[in-house]
Order: C-alpha cells, then structure tokens, then sequence
C-alpha cells in the first residue's frame, strides 16, 4: 500500500497544491515555515483522519478561507482507492471513501496505517503520564478494535464517579451504595485494561530494545518499565483502601488512569540525564517499535512520516537510522528537513528510488 497522488486545497498555508509521489522514499524540503511539516500532517489525516499537531481541524483551513479538502489515492497492488476529507467551517468533518462516506468515522482507521517521528513527539519524554498513556492506548487501538471501548467505557465511569465524589464533598454527604455502581465498572474494564496494556509492553519493548540498540550500536542501554496501582493489589482492594483518600480528594486518586511508562537510559530516567541526540534516538526508537508492532498485526506496512528527522542526531545514528530503513525494509517514507543536500545525500543510501520536492 502506497499513497501515489496528494491534492491539498486551502489547507494550512497552501491554497492548492498537487504531489504525485514515490512508491519508496519522498522528502520535502525548504526553508523554515514553507510547508514541510503541513504536507506529512495532511498525510496524517488520510491515514487517521485528524491532525497530528492541531486537535481543532477549523484551525487547518487555510486563514480567510471557509473550508479545506485533502484528497489522495492509494495504491494497494492493482486496485486504487480515493480518499477524501472535507472540513468546512461549523460543519462536521466529511471523510468519503471511493466517493462515498463513512458511516462511522472509525471504520476508517487501520485500512491505510502510518507512524509519525516529529519533534513534538518530545512531550512523551519531558510531560506528564497522560501523554506516554494515550501513545500507549493509541498503539494499543490500532491492532485490537475491543480496546477502545474497554478505554471509553472506563472513562466514562472515572468520571461519573468523580463527579458523585465531588457532589458529596460539596454537600457533606456520603452514600456509598451509589458509588459502588461506578466501582464495579472501574474494577471490570480496568482489569481487562491492565492485562492487555501489560501483554502489549511486554512485547513491544524487546522491538523498542533492539531499534535502540541498533541506532547507539549497541552503546547505550535503555529500558521501558510499565507501572500500574493494579500490579501488586486487587482493584477492589485498592478502591475500597482509598476510599478515605478519594473522597477527601473529591476524585479518584488510584487506578489505571494513573499507569505510567518510566523511560531510563542506563536505569537513570531519560528525561533528566539523556542528551537531545539520546532524547531523539530513543523517540525515534519509539515509532519504529510501533511501526514494527502495526506490521505484524496488519500485515501491512505502515508509511513512515519522519519530521526533521536528522536534526540533533549525529552522523552515525543518522547512518544507522538510514540502514535499518535500507534493511528493514519499511513501506513508504516521507520526510521533511531544511537542507537538501543533506537529505539527498543521506536517501542516496537507501534506495534510488525516492523523490525530492523542494518547497
Ligand atoms: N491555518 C493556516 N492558514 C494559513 N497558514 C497557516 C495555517 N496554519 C499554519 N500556517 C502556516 O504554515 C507555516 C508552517 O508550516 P510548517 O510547520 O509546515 O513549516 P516547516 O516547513 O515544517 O517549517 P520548519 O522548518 O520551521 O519546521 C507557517 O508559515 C504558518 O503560518
């Protein structure tokens, strides 16, 4: 599966702009704030139709304008399908597959799959735990439909409950047969949450070990550890001895709501000690993890959209990455940097077969 056309109309900063790509290896380059980035996020919306960068779509119209269309043909073997998004100002976002519209947005996701490395991949290092949860959930989704429901379902109860907590705090009140309601669907969909998350790292994190490995040769050891309230306790058990803590809190203090990845280079935490080229590699190492992981469950490849790639790695890990996308053979790969000597020098290496757009 390979992405051939991209048609752009008033998106971000292009009014209307057409590309007819490579089957391997495309690169966007130019100078700072031509587009680079804005061309690999409408990629991005084809395959998960939303934004990587922008969570409002309005914001992607194009300023003055009133709508935007992103429109690309895929091609799989012999067949080719269109896919079309349309978002107009107050309207609801049109994503029409083959001319015809998806009843259910999420019917879409996983038919054409990508993985995007971009420098605001960063916030999964530097921020909270809820950053590294919801790349841990969005991984998790895209190769078990069951679990989102299960992630929905837990959190629409997270926040009933905490909302019945904060009502008896306003009140003075407490009646923990009502609360219990919620108790029972935390227990049942957190357990199921917990299992699988725990299932998953376990065998993701050799994939990430090795990426790593191979783009440090070998120097550098890092690790990934998930942890959990529900590792060592029962979940009714940890509800029933925080209770006290909750409803002084007035919310829910435990659970797997609270599930954390602990990132460390040489069992320091990465965040405090790595350098930006270690940061890099390991965020790099991240995706192409999840790359690999979406491969196997698909049995598709993935197109790989690499943002900035080269900038703060040094000319081996740039040689390493550029030999793992030699060997392990990676489906089609976008990426964006400012200098095209460089990138043209640096895909030479991996396939004669790339394009090189200069915007
Ligand atoms: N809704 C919008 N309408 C018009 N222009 C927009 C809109 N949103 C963003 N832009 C413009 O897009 C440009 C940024 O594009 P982008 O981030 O793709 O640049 P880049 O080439 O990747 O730059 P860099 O090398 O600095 O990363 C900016 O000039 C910004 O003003």
């Amino acid at each position: 599966m390979y992405l051939k056309i991209l048609r752009l109309f008033n998106f971000k900063n292009f009014s209307e702009k057409n590309f007819t790509f490579s089957e391997k290896i495309n690169c966007f380059v130019g100078n700072n704030g031509v587009g680079k980035t804005n061309v690999l996020d409408a990629i991005h919306y084809l395959s998960l139709t939303k934004s990587y960068l922008n969570y409002s779509d309005q914001n992607n119209i194009r300023f003055h304008e009133s709508f935007f269309s992103v429109e690309g043909n895929f091609w799989n073997d012999t067949t080719e399908d269109t896919i079309r998004i349309v978002v107009q100002t107050g309207q609801k976002k049109v994503i029409k597959r083959n001319f015809k519209a998806y009843e259910k947005i999420s019917d879409h996701i996983g038919k054409y799959p990508c993985v995007m490395i971009s420098p605001y991949d960063r916030n999964l290092i530097s921020e909270g735990s809820e950053f590294r949860r919801k790349f841990m959930d969005a991984m998790i989704s895209q190769i078990n439909s069951d679990y989102l429901h299960l992630i929905l379902r837990y959190q629409k109860a997270l926040a009933q409950r905490n909302a019945l907590l904060k009502l008896f705090s306003a009140n003075h009140y407490f009646d923990a047969i009502s609360l219990e309601m919620y108790d029972s669907e935390l227990i049942e969909n957190g357990t199921k949450i917990h299992h699988i998350r725990k299932e998953f790292i376990a065998s993701y994190v050799p994939k990430f070990s090795n990426f790593y490995s191979a783009l440090s040769q070998g120097e550098e050891e890092v690790t990934i550890q998930y942890i959990s309230d529900l590792e060592d306790k029962e979940p009714s058990s940890l509800l029933k001895e925080n209770l006290e803590k909750d409803r002084a809190a007035a919310y829910t203090t435990r659970g797997i709501h609270k599930d954390d990845l602990i990132f460390k280079l040489f069992q320091y935490p990465i965040k405090k000690f790595g350098s930006q080229g270690q940061q890099k590699s390991f965020l790099v190492a991240l995706k192409l993890a999840q790359l690999q992981t979406i491969k196997e469950y698909s049995s598709k490849s993935p197109i790989l959209l690499m943002d900035d790639i080269f900038d703060k790695l040094d000319d081996h890990r740039v040689a390493q990455l550029v030999k793992l996308a030699h060997e392990e053979q990676f489906g089609q790969i976008f990426l964006s940097d400012t200098h095209n000597d460089r990138t043209e020098k640096i895909v030479q290496q991996i396939s004669s077969d790339y394009l090189i757009f200069k915007l």
